[in-house]
């Protein structure tokens, strides 16, 4: 079987050009999306992820703010620019980089921002909102999963999609995404006991587990399409996702490779909720 790439590079790409167009259309009426991202402390992933968050942000004409803290910044100090941003009237979109250092709670952190400009999704509110199947702005890594599947016509309805890790920013979304999709959703976690049998049953297999290369052909059906949001730094400073690429490639029909995969399309639905939060902050029909 000669498998298809799902470039989310691609898929990236398109849909940044019509962010672009839609930019252009705001500025007639003197809208710009804005972005403020806040990151604390030093982490060189974090610093890298940062500046691409930025750099996407100039390429699209969006108003950028980056806000580098110490290490040792303190809940309420952090507070303290969160409620700052969330009254600003330039910003449309706050994004709070994760992990923080831990002597700041992540969870008082994303309660305190604003609802409107959770472009992260990862407001109890938005997330109670996605849960519901109200509006809200979707966690970006899981609706850049169904984009991908979308854009390159896979069938999501009626198919028995079978998602491997159970967070709060993949596992737990993507399921719940794919359920309004029409799939059928089973879930695999570190304690399910059987998850050869269950993956090998997959039509769409979501890998979100953490370990590199975990997934080989065994895991596979035949013809199953592949979305792998792993992604783990090996020690020669390769980047691998969780799925044996090699291994499970020609056995696919259509898989995600790492780097190029999912990783490009989080930072772009980031910049499409900043802009869909813009939009609906001034009131402006999606
Ligand atoms: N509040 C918050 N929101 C986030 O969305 C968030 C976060 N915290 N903390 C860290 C993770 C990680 N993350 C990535 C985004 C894009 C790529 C990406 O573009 N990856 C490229 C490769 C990049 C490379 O080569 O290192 C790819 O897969 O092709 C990766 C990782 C967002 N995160």
């Amino acid at each position: 079987m000669s498998e298809l790439l799902l470039s989310g590079k691609d898929v990236s790409q398109a849909i940044r050009e019509e962010i672009k167009q839609e930019v252009e259309r705001l500025k007639a009426v003197n809208l710009q999306p804005g972005l403020a991202v806040v990151l604390v402390g030093e982490d060189p992933a974090s610093q890298v992820y940062v500046r691409n968050k930025h750099k996407a942000c100039l390429e699209l004409g969006y108003y950028s703010e980056v806000h580098r803290l110490p290490e040792d910044t303190t809940e309420e100090q952090l507070l303290e620019l969160v409620h700052k941003l969330n009254e600003q009237e330039t910003i449309h979109g706050i994004l709070v980089q994760l992990p923080l250092p831990a002597q700041i709670h992540e969870k008082a952190i994303i309660d305190a921002i604003a609802v409107h400009k959770d472009v992260d999704g990862f407001h109890p509110v938005s997330v109670g909102n996605m849960v519901l199947g109200d509006d809200s702005l979707l966690p970006c890594t899981p609706a850049g999963v169904i984009e991908i599947l979308k854009r390159y016509n896979l069938e999501i309805a009626g198919k028995h999609a079978v998602v491997i890790g159970r967070s709060n920013i993949v596992g737990k979304p993507v399921s719940l995404l794919l359920q309004r999709e029409n799939a059928t959703v089973t879930m695999c976690h570190s304690r399910t006991s059987n998850m050869k049998e269950l993956t090998q049953q997959a039509d769409i297999l979501i890998v979100a587990i953490g370990k590199a290369k975990f997934i080989d052909a065994s895991y596979v059906k035949p013809g199953a399409v592949v979305i792998d949001v792993g992604m783990n730094r090996l020690d020669n400073g390769k980047l691998a996702g969780d799925v044996d690429f090699d291994s499970v490639r020609e056995l696919s029909s259509a898989i995600t490779p790492v780097p190029g995969g999912v990783g490009p399309m989080t930072i772009t639905m980031l910049m499409h909720n900043t802009l869909k939060a813009a939009k609906r902050i001034h009131q402006i029909e999606v």
